[in-house]
């Protein structure tokens, strides 16, 4: 794919109280503020804000990834073991393949800023030709979870033969192993 396309981002934030109103969804847009600090080549948000209920999220992701192309989609909530708690099995139950270092990597790294971190059974998997990476729904949780793994998601996508995602260097350092 030409270096010029425009990545396509899923957002999506599982969340009871934040797709009704009772509160913002802080973390939704953290996952944007994010993706703004770190690409420096064109992308653009697709966002949605949905209950935490399975069939919902398995849509959702299914409609990110089929109908509009997102080369990674990324979920914050619902990861952990609350009864409502589904984003997971959502993302396991639509995906082909899954990636479970994210999920391994992800919470190590929050152990150094929580001791609940191991409360997220965050996952990552691939459908199609896409990424879908499960953040848990707190706002901070956001920034610490993708400075881990986000260093080998633009290498990923072009294992894809996705859109060819250029980080700002001074933010975040891509690796690549070979130079495309
Ligand atoms: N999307 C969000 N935006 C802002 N704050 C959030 C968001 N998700 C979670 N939080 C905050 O983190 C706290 C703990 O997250 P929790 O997992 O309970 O949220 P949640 O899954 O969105 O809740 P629920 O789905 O029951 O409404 C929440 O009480 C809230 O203060
Ligand atoms: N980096 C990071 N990971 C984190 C947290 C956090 O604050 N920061 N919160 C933990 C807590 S308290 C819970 S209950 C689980 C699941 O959160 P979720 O159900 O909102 O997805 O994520 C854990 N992982």
């Amino acid at each position: 794919m030409s270096e010029k396309q425009i990545a396509k981002i899923g957002i999506i934030t599982a969340s009871d109280r934040a797709s009704k109103g009772i509160y913002e969804d802080i973390s939704g847009r953290a996952i944007e503020e994010t993706m703004n600090d770190y690409l420096v080549s064109p992308w653009e948000a697709v966002y949605r804000c949905i209950e935490d209920n399975q069939e919902t999220i398995e849509e959702t992701l299914k409609e990110l990834v089929d109908k509009e192309k997102c080369c990674l989609v990324v979920t914050t909530g619902g990861t952990g073991p609350a009864k409502r708690d589904v984003t997971p099995e959502a993302t396991e139950a639509v995906c082909d393949r899954m990636m479970p270092g994210f999920g391994e990597l992800m919470r190590a790294e929050s152990l150094k800023f929580v001791p609940t971190a191991i409360l997220s059974r965050q996952t990552a998997g691939l459908r199609g030709s896409s990424l879908i990476v499960n953040l848990p729904g707190k706002p901070k949780s956001i920034r610490e979870c993708l400075d881990a793994v986000f260093p080998a998601i633009p290498y990923c996508i072009d294992l894809m033969e996705g859109p060819y995602l250029e980080c700002n260097e001074e933010v975040i350092k891509a690796f690549r192993p070979k130079k495309k």
